[in-house]
């Protein structure tokens, strides 16, 4: 873990980034794997696990639930006992802080046991949306409900075993409801068909969703455009291997774009099914050379041009974007991600308040962005306890002098050494 203080001053690189980064496991896979192993019967192995706050609020979690976890020296390899397809403490009071995977995810996973279950996290979290999931869960007759009846945390379920049947969930506020209900439903009483109900945003992590359930030996049948059943014949522990996190190369990635470098992302390529990965497409657009291999992926920057673009399926992106589109030629349009207002921080607001200090015009829309670069100047940056702020703000600073962070430590929440895997690029 890196020591950071309140603040930190960026250093602008001599003339472009270059190298090679491989960034710590994937937070969408490293959270799904942990809940589907703890309801596995047998043990698992997984490995190449991230090690950071949404993961250790999950890990911490688990064993409040009465799992048993055991963290290898290696560190990033992590032994489980599933209780097969049980809860073995009956209630417990859960702290998730702003994990909004750790969240959704558990509040239908101890729908399965037996006994109260109480889950919260920090302030920002107790405003962010969990409603959707709750009706779903009500629908198939477990008692599930918001302690201040908004629609957010903290949660209450009165569990008694998950009902098998057939139900529908919305998935235009947050994919993470839908992802939580499939990865309870092999743990159900009966069958279980869950069902799209209307839109649904951040459609990837669906499929990264079932690859995990699948991994771990469920059977799921796709009835039809969204429609999933599951036989109730529940999970099998396994050894299981997390790939780098695509969300965080996405700032790699920009780093190229940004200074016209070239940088590698090892551990990611065509075989990935991060949808984050596709980011590089949106570079691509805007002038970057992109190479990828079934294992890696490189960009190689140019002169930038603004690009128009739908990040609907690819919005943990947004801030990347936002910030590189700052280098840009011409103004970028960013679209349909009304959902990013309801993550860490109002994404749209946040972004548009921070980056109008460089003397950027931004305009915010109800969905989206309007970035108009202009001169650069140098800024102190807010980040809201929000990292992907920190992490896409710091790509200015490298080549735009005082650019600063403030409280670059909120990066935690994902990725504890960004700071000094950006440095390593630096030339
Ligand atoms: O399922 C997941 O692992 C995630 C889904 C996305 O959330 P939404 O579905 O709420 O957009 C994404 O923003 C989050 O970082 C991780
Ligand atoms: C939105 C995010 O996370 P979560 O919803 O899991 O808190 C994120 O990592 O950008």
């Amino acid at each position: 873990m890196q020591e950071l203080s309140d603040e930190l001053l960026i250093q602008p690189v001599a003339a472009c980034v270059r190298g090679t980064v491989r960034p710590p496991g994937s937070k969408s896979y490293t959270n799904r794997a942990l809940p589907i192993a703890a309801l596995a019967r047998g043990a698992s192995r997984l490995e190449g696990l991230l090690d950071s706050e949404d993961t250790q609020v999950m890990m911490e979690s688990l064993r409040r639930l009465g799992f048993s976890l055991t963290h290898r020296p290696e560190g990033t390899v992590l032994e489980i006992e599933g209780a097969g397809g049980t809860i073995p403490a009956k209630g417990a009071e859960l702290y998730l802080a702003n994990s909004g995977t750790s969240i959704r995810f558990l509040t239908a996973m101890v729908a399965v046991g037996e006994g109260t279950f109480r889950l919260d996290g920090v302030e920002r979290m107790r405003e962010r949306p969990i409603a959707d999931l709750l009706t779903a869960l009500r629908d198939l007759g477990v008692d599930a409900r918001s302690v201040p009846e908004n629609g957010c945390p903290p949660v209450i379920v009165e569990a008694k075993g998950l009902p098998g049947g057939t139900v529908r969930v919305k998935g235009s506020t947050s994919s993470q409801f839908l992802s939580a209900l499939l990865i309870a439903a092999p743990a159900a009483q009966a069958p279980l068909t869950v069902e799209v109900d209307g839109e649904l945003v951040s459609k990837p992590y669906i499929e990264m969703t079932l690859q995990v359930i699948e991994a771990f030996g469920a059977k799921v049948t796709r009835v039809g455009e969204q429609v999933y059943r599951f036989d109730a014949s529940g999970y099998q522990g396994t050894e299981y291997t997390i790939e780098p996190d695509a969300s965080a190369a996405s700032y790699f990635f920009g780093a190229a774009a940004a200074t016209a470098g070239s940088v590698t992302v090892d551990g990611l390529g065509t075989s990935s099914l991060q949808g984050d990965l596709d980011f590089v497409r949106v570079l691509e657009r805007m002038g970057c050379q992109v190479d990828m291999s079934e294992n890696s992926t490189s960009v190689t920057g140019g002169s930038l041009i603004g690009v128009d673009v739908d990040m609907g399926d690819i919005s943990d992106t947004v801030p990347t974007l936002a910030a590189v589109a700052c280098f840009a030629k011409g103004p970028t349009r960013i679209r349909n991600v009304a959902h990013v207002r309801v993550k860490e921080t109002d994404r749209l607001k946040a972004l548009a308040t921070e980056i109008r200090k460089t003397g950027t015009e931004v305009i915010e829309h109800p969905d989206g962005l309007d970035i108009h670069p202009g001169q650069l100047q140098g800024a102190t940056f807010d980040t809201y306890d929000d990292h992907r702020m920190a992490m896409s703000l710091a790509l200015l600073g490298l080549r735009v002098p005082g650019v600063v962070i403030r409280n670059p430590g909120c990066t935690s929440k994902t990725y504890p050494d960004y700071f000094r895997d950006l440095a390593t690029l630096h030339d």
